[in-house]
């Protein structure tokens, strides 16, 4: 391994119980820090703004709640895990002015320390404990008694003690039963970027919606095609995840083999991936971060109008259909305790 992995027998959880640590937002990261750090006997209190639709649910599930400048004033781990965007103002009104030596500064992800947009002052700790997958999923598995790997890093060390706390904070919400890599705000905001554009999420999207879209202009039932690009799609990917692309290869039919080997680096080809380089130098250079932050500064206009035309998309209709007769699709994931 090129990386350094931690397990529970790396961290030790009395560090982080020994302090009093304030989440600072209640949406998909923050419910499941907070409530993982709780059930791990970690002192835990929430932060948000007077008006938050948050507070209700934090408070129905036992936790105090103060504003984020309350919470950082008496905590002494401050993870933010309010959206990125809302984050520098936040710090500067909220939490800056209650920061003092000996604190430390936590984040679930690095984009605001890499872009400059938050500069915490030198006397305190600043560090990373990036789940690799959604809340909801931190949470079940945490509850299931497993965890999802986390990725920690360290910005700052001004206590000479930052990573042996990032890992305790690691271990209580579960991340060093499955694995923590040591990684840089560099890399993790980097690499994550790329991923949720270029594969996860933006990839995944457009290549599923084009499928279904080709499939329907030729006069296919919207049904079939749904079934073909979409739903299918977590049945390939649950035997990547479970033992890589060989795996899947392994158990598809030698005529899907073909096509995949002859046909799929025909759809992802040469163009595509230089599209992927270009978006990987927009987000090394800082566009992307500049030009998400003036999007969301002028009230988001391209990101609302982008988010009604996908939710608009036939295969929405047609999934919603046929999910509701999929028994089997019982537990949905953002449905956690
Ligand atoms: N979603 C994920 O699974 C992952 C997220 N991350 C990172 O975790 C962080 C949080 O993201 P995510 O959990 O998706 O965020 P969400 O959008 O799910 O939740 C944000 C929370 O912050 C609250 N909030 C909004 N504005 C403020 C503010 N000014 N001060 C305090 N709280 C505020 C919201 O309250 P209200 O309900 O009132 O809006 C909400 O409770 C981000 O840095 C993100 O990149 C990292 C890995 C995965
Ligand atoms: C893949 C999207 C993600 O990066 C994540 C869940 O890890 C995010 O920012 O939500
Ligand atoms: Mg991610
Ligand atoms: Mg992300």
């Amino acid at each position: 391994m090129s990386v350094e992995v931690y397990y529970d027998d790396d961290a030790d959880l009395g560090l982080i119980q020994g302090r009093k640590v304030a989440v600072i937002g209640y949406g998909s990261q923050g419910h499941a820090h907070a409530l993982s750090l709780r059930d791990s006997g970690v002192d835990v209190v929430i932060g948000l703004p007077e008006g938050s639709k948050s507070r209700a649910k934090a408070e129905e599930q036992g936790l105090r709640v103060l504003t984020p400048a309350e919470a950082a004033a008496t905590a002494d781990v401050i993870m933010i895990l309010a959206p990125d965007t809302a984050q520098r103002s936040l710090y500067a009104e909220s939490i800056a002015p209650n920061l003092a030596p000996g604190k430390a500064l936590f984040f679930g992800h690095g984009f605001n320390i890499r872009y400059g947009l938050i500069k915490p002052p030198a006397e305190v700790d600043v560090a990373m404990v990036a789940p690799k997958g959604p809340g909801h999923l931190v949470r079940r598995q945490y509850a299931d008694g497993k965890g999802v790997p986390c990725l920690v890093a360290v910005e700052q060390d001004a206590s000479g003690g930052a990573l042996a706390l990032a890992l305790s904070y690691a271990k209580g919400i579960g991340g060093t039963r499955a694995g923590v890599i040591r990684t840089s705000f560099k890399e993790e905001t980097e690499t994550d970027l790329f991923g949720e554009q270029a594969v996860l999420c933006g990839g995944a999207a457009a290549l599923v919606q084009s499928g279904f879209e080709v499939l329907t202009e030729a006069g296919y039932a919207p049904e079939v095609a749904y079934f073909e690009c979409l739903h299918e799609l977590k049945l390939i990917v649950d035997l990547m995840y479970e033992g890589g692309i060989a795996k899947m290869r392994y158990s598809i039919s030698d005529t899907a083999e073909y096509g995949d080997l002859s046909r799929g680096p025909r759809v992802i080809d040469g163009r595509v991936k230089e599209e992927m380089r270009k978006i990987l130098g927009e987000i090394q250079s800082g566009e992307f971060a500049r030009e998400w932050v003036a999007e969301d500064e002028s009230g988001r206009p391209n990101f609302r109008k982008w988010q009604a035309e996908g939710a608009a998309h036939p295969i929405e209709e047609t999934g919603a259909k046929l999910r509701g007769m999929m028994s089997w699709v019982d537990r949905p994931i953002t449905e956690t305790a």
